[in-house]
């Protein structure tokens, strides 16, 4: 038997594994069982090149509880260890057996799907155990060796006979502090949390099965049941085979198991595939973003060689894909992630902009594939790709291809559509082509007709981002504005050359502008005189669209200009010259009556702009009845 100091430079490093090494105690079992894993892949490495002459069969790993003994035990089949390979590799804290195995092995090891790095992932079993055991057999012919150690840093290792069978077993003796890893409902969801997809089976107790009866069996024929290894991961979950092997419904089904408590299908998704310049596989699902919108829950998860790390992918994934769903795995990202490593790593940059792009592909083709479909789903997806256009310029970019402007009509035009559709009739004379959009069908209604009668067409943009888009498509298109149907009076959104005729003398007009501004009596409200169509409304409230959109803006978070805080409501009061009730006013000579049209036909405007409200709603109803029973 071989006794000896565990070769650290620190005195004793075992409570600084357990203070600082992992915050979260529970990645203990994830490093085990990935050691475990290393060890069947390279011995299945090894015999693929020839070089171990054993059969690899069809191994497992098994985690065992035993709760008299106070024991968690990881079993291995894989490639074992000598007595002088646990003297190298458990012995010498931070060397690691998995870098020096990659390093030997470079060329034809390099899509092993080995995990190790850092060689300090055993010890992190020190966080729950106050004694830890290997027992391993090599798959050399070598005799099985048995090694302890009570976490001070000394260490016993002997030959035994005790142990036959090619592999490792992990003997945990856990602490009082740590019970709860001896509790089989623990285990299992950190089993599945961490393990749900790791490449090598995880057997874990067992379970009931009921055998299919015969074909010919009598009718009162007891189905036969069986007890067989409950195997808690997918070893090949959907993300590792490639995209031509996969039907639509295996992508859903992948997408079910990945989120056992998501009942809505996904609306499409996106397989992510790269082996340079760096390796990375997944698979991203646009979910129907409902109401019950769950983002914190049901996250995309990070997985590195298909073990769990992370759903914290933020700085990995950009912002605006924030809201899909899916995995991401990649062999160049770290197990411990931090994220000030994240923001400062190269390779983490480079997944960020490729899956950017991903997604910017995918939408054309998805738009090309299936024009109808892509349209129907536009109002689900919209909000994902708006936000990628304001935030990220190169999906902004290729986002002609894909990005739809809905009318309020229904129809989903292309930016190359809209110009080709609108812009020669909503050129105005200075030769800016004038947007018109609607934020609310509805509310709007009266201003989308008035537009619409002049046969403009009304783009309907609602998603709550939508001042941010504007924005950046204005600064980033030569000659373009938006404006929104009730900014301003149609006339002045479109500015065209032909000059309108007015009943009424400058001198009436300043008139009716001087008595409509007293009876209005309201700083909110400028009052604009404008000679319009007789058949038009007589009162119309407009709202000036930079105004308005740098309050939305604000209200969705930066944009603000100035400094200012808080916008204040400024709204247009545009009186139609030539309208009879203009006429009206201006000759009544009742000074109470002139008052009170006014007034009214104020309200009738706010009204249509959804503004009438509360108390003078009420006064508004009351005086109207009263006018009906005169
Ligand atoms: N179950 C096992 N079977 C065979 N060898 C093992 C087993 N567990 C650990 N080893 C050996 O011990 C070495 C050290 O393991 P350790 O977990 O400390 O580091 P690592 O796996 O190399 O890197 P990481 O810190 O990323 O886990 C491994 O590289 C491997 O050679």
């Amino acid at each position: 038997m071989t006794k000896g100091n565990i070769n650290v430079s620190v005195e004793n490093i075992f409570p600084l594994i357990k203070k600082f090494l992992y915050s979260d105690h529970e990645i203990f079992l994830r490093e085990l069982i990935s050691n475990a894993t290393d060890a069947t892949l390279k011995l299945k490495h090894l015999t693929s090149i020839g070089e171990a002459k054993v059969d690899f069969g069809q191994p497992k790993i098994e985690v065992k509880i035993d709760k008299d003994a106070k024991t968690l035990t990881i079993i291995d089949q894989g490639i074992g260890m000598t007595g002088e390979e646990v003297e190298k590799y458990i012995n010498q804290v931070a060397f690691s057996g998995a870098e020096e195995f990659l390093e030997k092995y470079k060329d034809s090891a390099k899509d092993s799907g080995i995990i190790g790095h850092f060689g300090l992932g055993f010890y992190s079993a020190f966080m729950v155990a106050e004694k830890v055991e290997i027992l391993t057999k090599s798959y050399k012919d070598e005799p099985a060796v048995r090694w302890i150690c009570d976490g001070s840093p000394e260490y016993t290792l002997e030959e035994t006979t005790e142990k036959t069978d090619r592999g490792t077993e992990i003997i945990l003796h856990i602490a009082e502090d740590s019970t709860e890893f001896l509790e089989e409902s623990r285990i299992r969801e950190l089993l599945l949390k961490y393990n749900k997809f790791m490449p090598v089976p995880i057997k874990f107790g067992t379970k009931k099965e009921t055998l299919p009866l015969p074909e010919d069996a009598a009718e009162d024929a007891k189905a036969e049941t069986v007890e067989v290894d409950n195997i808690i991961n997918n070893p090949t979950p959907a993300w590792t085979k490639s995209p031509s092997e996969l039907s639509e419904a295996d992508y859903k089904e992948f997408y079910h198991e990945l989120y056992p408590m998501q009942f809505e299908e996904p609306l499409f998704n996106i397989h992510l595939n790269v082996d340079y310049p760096f390796n990375l596989t997944g698979i991203l699902y646009f979910p129907k973003l409902t109401n019950g919108l769950n983002i914190e829950k049901d996250k995309i998860q990070l997985y590195q060689n298909q073990v769990y790390v992370t759903d914290e992918v933020k700085g990995i994934v950009p912002d605006f894909l924030m809201l899909l769903r899916g995995v991401i795995d990649s062999p160049d990202i770290p197990l411990n992630v931090s994220r000030s490593y994240l923001q400062a790593d190269g390779a983490v940059k480079k997944i960020s902009s490729y899956i950017t792009k991903k997604v910017a592909d995918k939408m054309v083709s998805l738009f090309n594939e299936n024009r109808e479909d892509y349209e129907k789903k536009w109002n689900d997806i919209k909000i994902v790709i708006e936000y990628g256009m304001i935030s990220e310029d190169k999906f902004f970019d290729k986002s002609d291809k894909f990005a739809l402007y809905p009318t309020t009509d229904g129809q989903y035009l292309l930016w190359s559509e809209l110009e080709e559709k609108v812009k020669p009739l909503q050129t105005d004379k200075n030769g800016n082509f004038v947007i018109l959009y609607a934020t609310n069908a509805d509310e709007q209604h009266s201003y989308i007709q008035a537009a619409k009668d002049k046969g403009y067409e009304v783009l309907l943009l609602d998603s709550p981002i939508v001042p941010h888009l504007i924005q950046k498509l204005e600064t980033s298109k030569e000659k373009i504005s938006f404006a929104r149907v009730d900014a301003d009076h149609i006339n002045n959104l479109i500015k065209k050359e032909d000059t309108a005729i007015s009943k009424l003398t400058e001198e009436e007009k300043e008139a009716l502008k001087k008595n409509i501004t007293e009876a209005v009596n309201d700083t909110k409200f400028t009052v604009q005189v404008e000679d319009l169509e007789s058949s038009e409304a007589p009162f119309i409230i407009t709202q000036p669209e930079f105004m308005r959109r740098m309050k939305d803006m604000q209200a969705t978070g930066g944009g603000g200009m100035f400094g200012m805080s808080v916008f204040p409501e400024m709204y247009n009061l545009v009186v139609n010259s030539n309208s009879e009730l203009a006429a009206e006013i201006l000759k009544n000579e009742n000074a109470e009556e002139k008052n009170s049209k006014i007034k009214y036909a104020l309200d009738l405007a706010k009204l249509s702009q959804n503004l009438l409200k509360g108390k003078d709603l009420t006064d508004f109803i009351q005086r109207s009845y009263q006018q009906l029973s005169k």
